[in-house]
Order: C-alpha cells, then sequence, then structure tokens
C-alpha cells in the first residue's frame, strides 16, 4: 500500500523529461529533468503495473492478478509518452491494457539506480556488523517496559535492534507480576510455540527436562535446541525473580567469533563450516497448555554445522550446544580428534573476554536475542531464603519480527518504509 509519507514524496519528485524505447534488449529508457536516467525492462513495465488489471489491491491484500501460465512474457507496447507534464510515464500495451507509472513510483524502483538497490535490500533488515565486548557494551540498546507497551516508536526501535545488534533489552516491568511474556509477545505479533510450549519457566525443577532446570550450575554457552532442524530464530528471557548472587546472563556474537576463526584459525574454520554435528535431545516436558497440564514426549535429532555459511559464503547461522549433541560423526574415524579440536577452539573464542557481554537480568527486565547468531548462557546462582531464581521465556521467528517493524515502518511513516505493489 502506499503511505502517507510515499504519497508526499511523489508530490516532491522531480519530473519525467523523456522516454525512449524499447531498444532491441526491450529496455525503456527515462530522462529525469534533475538529470538521472533509468533502464527499465519493458516486461517488467508491465508485469509491476500499478493498475486494477494488474494487482487486486484491498485494505487486507495485494496480490498480482497475472498468472505465469497466461503472461505473454513477449508482449509489446502500442504507445509510450510522458504524461501531465511530466508526472508520469504512460504504456498503451498490445492488449489495451493501459498502465500509470507515477515519476516517484519509477525513481523508487528504478533498477538501474543502485542506491535505490542498496535501499532495498534493507528491507531484510540483515546485520551489517558484528560485535566484540567493546562494541556492544557501547551500542546495546535498552528501552523501557512501559514505553514499549504503549508506544510503537519504540516496538520499532527495540525489534530494529534486535534485528541489526542481535541483542535489545527491556528495562523496569512490574516487579514480580506473570505475564510480561505474553504481553510483549502480543505487541510483537505471534510467539512460536515449541514442545517446551508457548511461555516456559526456566528454574530449578525435580525431573528436570533440560539443563537449564536441572540444578542451580552454570551453563556452558550454547544456542537454544540444536536438536531441531529449525531451532528458532529469536529467544527471549523475562527475569520474574533473580538470584541473590549471581545468575548473571552472558551473551557473544556467534557472526564475531567465526570471522576470528576465518582470519586467526582458517583450520578450524573450515571444520567448523563443513563438518555437520548431530544433536539430540529424548524426553518429556510438562507444560501447561489452555490451563491444563499437558505433557509431550519427543525424540528430537538434526545436524548443523557449527557455522554455517551462505551462498556468498557469509556466516549466517550459527548452532552449538554440547549438552544435546550426539555420539554420531559422520565421517572417517580418523577425523574425529581435529573436529574435536575444532568445537574446543571454538568454545575458547567464545570465552574469551574481548567476546563476552556479561550483565545481570533485574527483576522485570527482559531480553530478547537472535538465536541463530548469538551464544548464551548464565553462569552459576545462589537463591535467597524461599526465592527461587526464575524467569519466564519465549521464541519467536525472524519473518513475525521483521513483519512488526516493517508494519510499524509503514504505520508510523518511518523513512526506511519501502513499497509494496
Ligand atoms: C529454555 N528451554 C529450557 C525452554 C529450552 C532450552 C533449549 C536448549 O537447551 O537447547
Ligand atoms: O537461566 C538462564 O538465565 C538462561 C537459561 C537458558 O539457557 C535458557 O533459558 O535457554
Ligand atoms: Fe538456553
Amino acid at each position: 500500500m502506499l503511505s502517507a509519507h510515499i504519497i508526499r514524496n511523489l508530490r516532491n519528485a522531480s519530473k519525467l523529461a523523456s522516454v525512449a524505447g524499447p531498444n532491441a534488449d526491450r529496455i525503456v529508457n527515462v530522462k529525469w529533468s534533475d538529470g538521472k536516467t533509468g533502464e527499465f525492462p519493458l516486461i517488467w513495465l508491465r508485469d509491476t503495473s500499478p493498475d486494477a488489471a494488474t494487482y487486486t489491491i484491498s485494505p487486507a491484500m495485494t496480490a498480482r492478478n497475472l498468472t505465469m501460465l497466461e503472461f505473454d512474457v513477449e508482449q509489446k507496447a502500442r504507445k509510450l509518452w510522458i504524461d501531465g507534464d511530466g508526472d508520469s510515464l504512460k504504456i498503451e500495451w498490445d492488449s489495451g491494457v493501459l498502465s500509470t507509472f507515477p515519476s516517484e513510483w519509477l525513481q523508487m524502483r528504478n533498477p538501474s539506480d543502485q542506491e535505490a538497490r542498496k535501499r532495498r535490500r534493507k528491507v531484510y533488515l540483515f546485520p551489517e556488523e558484528t560485535w566484540g565486548k567493546e562494541e556492544i557494551e557501547k551500542k546495546l540498546k535498552r528501552f523501557s517496559h512501559e514505553e514499549f507497551m504503549k508506544n510503537d516508536r519504540v516496538v520499532h526501535d527495540f525489534l530494529e535492534a534486535v534485528c541489526i545488534d542481535g541483542i535489545a533489552v527491556l528495562k523496569g516491568a512490574p516487579q514480580g507480576a506473570r505475564g510480561a511474556i505474553e504481553a510483549i509477545g502480543d505487541r510483537i505479533g505471534m510467539i512460536k510455540r515449541t514442545h517446551f510450549g508457548i511461555v516456559f519457566e526456566v528454574s530449578t525443577k525435580a525431573d528436570a527436562s533440560n539443563m537449564a532446570y536441572a540444578s542451580n550450575g552454570g551453563l556452558p554457552f550454547h544456542t537454544d535446541f540444536p536438536s531441531l532442524s529449525h531451532p528458532p530464530q529469536l529467544q527471549m528471557l523475562h527475569m520474574l525473580q533473580s538470584a541473590e548472587e549471581g545468575g548473571n546472563s552472558l551473551f557473544v556474537d556467534g557472526f564475531h567469533v567465526a570471522e576470528q576463526l576465518r582470519v586467526e584459525n582458517p583450520e578450524v574454520f573450515r571444520i567448523l563450516t563443513t563438518h555437520s554435528m548431530e544433536y539430540i535431545e529424548e524426553g518429556y516436558d510438562i507444560h501447561e497448555i489452555n490451563g491444563k497440564e499437558f505433557r509431550f514426549d519427543y525424540d528430537m535429532c538434526a545436524r548443523h554445522k557449527v557455522i554455517r555459511l551462505n551462498d556468498e559464503g557469509k556466516v549466517n547461522k550459527i548452532q552449538f550446544g554440547n549438552a544435546m549433541r550426539s555420539w554420531f560423526y559422520d565421517c572417517e574415524p580418523s577425523q574425529v580428534q581435529n573436529v574435536y579440536r575444532a568445537m574446543k577452539t571454538f568454545t575458547d573464542h567464545c570465552y574469551q573476554p574481548r567476546n563476552v557481554l556479561k550483565f545481570r537480568l533485574e527483576d522485570g527486565d527482559t531480553v530478547l536475542w537472535a538465536n541463530q547468531r548469538l551464544l548464551h548462557t548464565r553462569d552459576g546462582f545462589k537463591n535467597a531464603p524461599g526465592k527461587s531464581r526464575t524467569l519466564t521465556g519465549c521464541y519467536f521467528d525472524w519473518d513475525i519480527v521483521k513483519s512488526r517493524v516493517r508494519h510499524l515502518r509503514d504505520k508510523l511513516e518511518l523513512e526506511q518504509n519501502q513499497p509494496s505493489a
């Protein structure tokens, strides 16, 4: 949908000066009065034409009517011209459809403008930099829980920080009151349910279903649920009752550690990016669903590389958890020793003081982070008499979190907003 922000820009857009083509490559050349130029593929102009024959646009949906089965990708235009004193490009197609492309519409989508393409790529909200201790201590964003609950701009800024820095904090929810996770979850959109329920509670329990529930001991750095082939992409924890001593939260940017290893220890980097580790998680968890106690039995098994690279060779996922790591190494026995050396070096890097962010969640504080980027843990703790350290938590997936950021950019008319159809 065109937001008011875009409509306002439309009025300020510079005028179209001329149109030429299509040429032999079926490119239409456009010039603006300020000297800017644009190369627009003719078939793309037909396909994206902002009109009711091409798109169904209603308040609840924008969707293309054209089907690829029927779409003639060789179709031609009868006539192209600049209309309304340079306000728009008009194209009359052989089929009879008439398209109108406002000047600003073309400028924002100009396929030959590198700036426009760069701007567009930001829509994926990928992190641009990794961090070590010093960087994150300077830039870690903290917002008031109360402001988050009532101010959409704070929701946007908080979630944007989580996308870019991989972590952000909400301070000062009502102390000792349950329901913060649910309330924040509603404000974000949709919690991701796992075999530990919608909202889980971290406290020391009998018949613990997880190491975090088993004792007041510290835990090793891990990402949650390497046992799943699609582990939750984000994790949130809220401190209900902090420990008397210890129980600090520790985080490390796994992307940063991976980049260090790429430079400082290429052989370890090679092993961790090529050798899959297997993780198993067998047991059951009892949690509440719809007010009733619910037991879920599971036998999870998945394999991941500790460091996963995307097609361009950039680090894009980290999975590691020693508690669930299995006995199976799908390689020649002679390679196993080096796999262990690599895991050990990776873990040593995670614990290097230059990499670790450590802070204490006070009662009423919440932290949200990227579970496929950061590794996290807590240190050991001692409870005050009768006061058992308790956190509540849940998971999210990026699609929901990023959708919320984009939606708010549109709703609040923020400058980062991008057009849809
Ligand atoms: C936090 N909790 C217990 C719900 C899940 C932890 C998953 C893991 O240990 O990988
Ligand atoms: O106890 C904590 O602070 C964190 C435990 C943990 O690793 C988790 O909940 O995933
Ligand atoms: Fe965890």
